[in-house]
This record gives C-alpha cells, sequence and structure tokens, in this order.
C-alpha cells in the first residue's frame, strides 16, 4: 500500500495578506504552491489536499453585507458562507492541479468534496471568536465596523500588525465523509477535503443534521481526517521554513526534529503564538498522538528538500 499524506494549505498560500485578491493572483499563488507537491506524488504518495479559507471567507462575508446594502439580497448564513468558499476554493486547486499533472505527465484523477465536519453545538468557542477571517485593518477601520455591524475584531500576532475580524472557531468532532475520502484516496486519487476546516454541523436528537456558524480550524480538521482514516504523514504549508523557539529574537533557535513531550513543554511555555503557530502545533500533536507517524511544518517552496521543516513524531525521529 502507498504511503498516504495529508497536505494542508493555509488560505494564505493562495491568498496573499500584501496583494488585492484578483483570481489572476490566487491562480497564480495556488499554481506555485500546488507544484510543490509533485515530488510527493512522485515519491508514491497518495495524497489528500485540505485548505484554509480565511481570507477569502472574509471576503465572501463582506459581499454579503455589499449586497444586502445596495440590492438588498438576504444575507446568507456562515455555514453556507464556508461551503461556497470549499467550493470555490476546491475548484481553484483542482483545476490547477490537473493541468499541472498533465504537465509533468502524471496520469491520477482530482475531485473536490463539500464536507461536513460535526461539531459540538454548545462548544464554548461559540461565545467567544477567535478565527481571524477577511482583510486586515487598522485599528480606526476596526473600531468604525465594530460600532457599525457589530462585527468582532482582534489584533494580529504577527509582525505587520493590524487588527481581523473573528468568528467562532468550535472543534472539529467527526469529519462525515472519512469513509468516502480515504477510499478514493487509497484508490490513488487526489482528494480535496475539509476546505475551510469543513462546514460545522451537529446532529440534532432526532439524527437531523443542523448547521452552525463558525470557521473551523483546518489544520485541527485536517489532523483529524488524517488519524482517523490512518495517513502516515501530515503536512502544514506556511509562510515560515522552520517552527522556532524564541521566534523573531536574537536567540532564535530553529526546530527542527521534535517530540511529543518536548513540544508539550514549547507550548506550555508559550514559545508559540496563539492565532499562528500554536493552533498547527496543536494539529501536527493530535496528529501524532492518535496514530500519524510525522507530522512536518514548513513553506512549499521547501517541502521537497527534505532537509527543511520541522518533524514532529510521538519520539525522537533523528
Ligand atoms: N479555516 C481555516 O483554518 O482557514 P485559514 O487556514 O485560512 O485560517
Amino acid at each position: 500500500m502507498n504511503k498516504l499524506a495529508v497536505v494542508a494549505l493555509g488560505g494564505n498560500a493562495l491568498l496573499r495578506g500584501n496583494q488585492k485578491g484578483t483570481v489572476e493572483e490566487q491562480n497564480a499563488n495556488t499554481t506555485d504552491t500546488l507544484e510543490n507537491l509533485i515530488f510527493l506524488i512522485k515519491e508514491g504518495y497518495d495524497i489528500i489536499i485540505a485548505h484554509g479559507n480565511g481570507p477569502q471567507v472574509g471576503n465572501i462575508l463582506m459581499r454579503n453585507d455589499a449586497g444586502e446594502q445596495l440590492y438588498n439580497i438576504p444575507q446568507m448564513p456562515l455555514d453556507i458562507d464556508v461551503a461556497d468558499s470549499q467550493g470555490g476554493i476546491g475548484y481553484m486547486i483542482e483545476r490547477n492541479l490537473r493541468n499541472i499533472l498533465k504537465k509533468h505527465g502524471i496520469k491520477k484523477d482530482v475531485i473536490t468534496l463539500v464536507t461536513q465536519v460535526v461539531v459540538d453545538k454548545d462548544d464554548p468557542a461559540f461565545e467567544n471568536p477567535t478565527k481571524r477571517v477577511g482583510k486586515i485593518y487598522t485599528k480606526e477601520e476596526a473600531d468604525a465596523l465594530a460600532a457599525d455591524k457589530g462585527w468582532i475584531f482582534k489584533e494580529e500576532v504577527k509582525a505587520d500588525g493590524g487588527w481581523r475580524r473573528v468568528v467562532p472557531s468550535p472543534r472539529p468532532m467527526r469529519v462525515m465523509n472519512e469513509e468516502i475520502v480515504s477510499k478514493l484516496a487509497r484508490e490513488g486519487n487526489i482528494v480535496i477535503t475539509v476546505g475551510g476546516g469543513g462546514v460545522p454541523v451537529y446532529e440534532d436528537a432526532d439524527g437531523q443534521i443542523c448547521p452552525v456558524e463558525g470557521v473551523i480550524d483546518k489544520d485541527l480538521a485536517s489532523a483529524l481526517i488524517g488519524a482517523r482514516i490512518k495517513a502516515d504523514e501530515f503536512y502544514i504549508l506556511t509562510d515560515v521554513p522552520y517552527i522556532y523557539k524564541n521566534f523573531k529574537q536574537p536567540n532564535e533557535e530553529i526546530l527542527e526534529f521534535l517530540d511529543y513531550k518536548d513540544t508539550m513543554e514549547l507550548m506550555n511555555d508559550g514559545q508559540f503564538a496563539e492565532g499562528s503557530m500554536a493552533p498547527k502545533i496543536r494539529a501536527c500533536l493530535e496528529f501524532v498522538q492518535n496514530g500519524g507517524k510525522k507530522s512536518v511544518i514548513t513553506e512549499a517552496t521547501k517541502l521537497e528538500d527534505r532537509k527543511y521543516g520541522s518533524k514532529i513524531t510521538m519520539e525522537y525521529e533523528n
């Protein structure tokens, strides 16, 4: 049986913060990122692709708002917006990936699945929005939007700063289509799933599937499905080649090989920023704790050179 890898692409790998976000920019970013997956395919891995939707779903929410204000079009709830983003981004990934596969002479089929993920409808996350979506605002812009529309903002933890809208981010508990994902991937198809963390839903007392409004962390959802279907490796592609101790301090240190225990200690020591690296590392830990062999955090362009990337395993690998 081939090794199975789950690769999670950040929303920023597709729509970068410093760009306007035109479809041309997003197609170019997507193509650049996907080119880096070819070596995994050539190495014989079966691949599942997950992706973020933070910038994109924030834009959909703003289009919603503008549509209502300008044309009286009813706003769609967040579950529909997440599903819209899964379809749009999934389509973009699938179409570009088909072209890249053709260029490399690789015969593989690709399928995008609009995926629902079960959450707890009473998850305390609904009372404490933390998931950053949409563009970055100045403090003045954020304050004005908060006063006008009741949106909630949090300050960015990244170097450039700014403020972003936040929405609830319930914890993923079960990916509804995991068996189909596993079957399709193990047959050699590239499966795009849990886009934007999946559409959050819950089952009521009668077993009916009901929507909830939130944006699930795509890294946690990717780790969950990876572990559930016994994927071997989990890759989170982000904008730095490694994770670091004392990030951006004079005593900054690359963390290349990590085991579960030491990573937890660093996490508890506050080494990894919430809203940035901490949730990614938590997802990596969940993957290896639940049976995955290895989690890797790195930049897409560094993926092929195995010397890059922070590798997290239950016990040290090196
Ligand atoms: N849903 C999600 O986690 O998106 P980002 O990775 O873009 O924040």
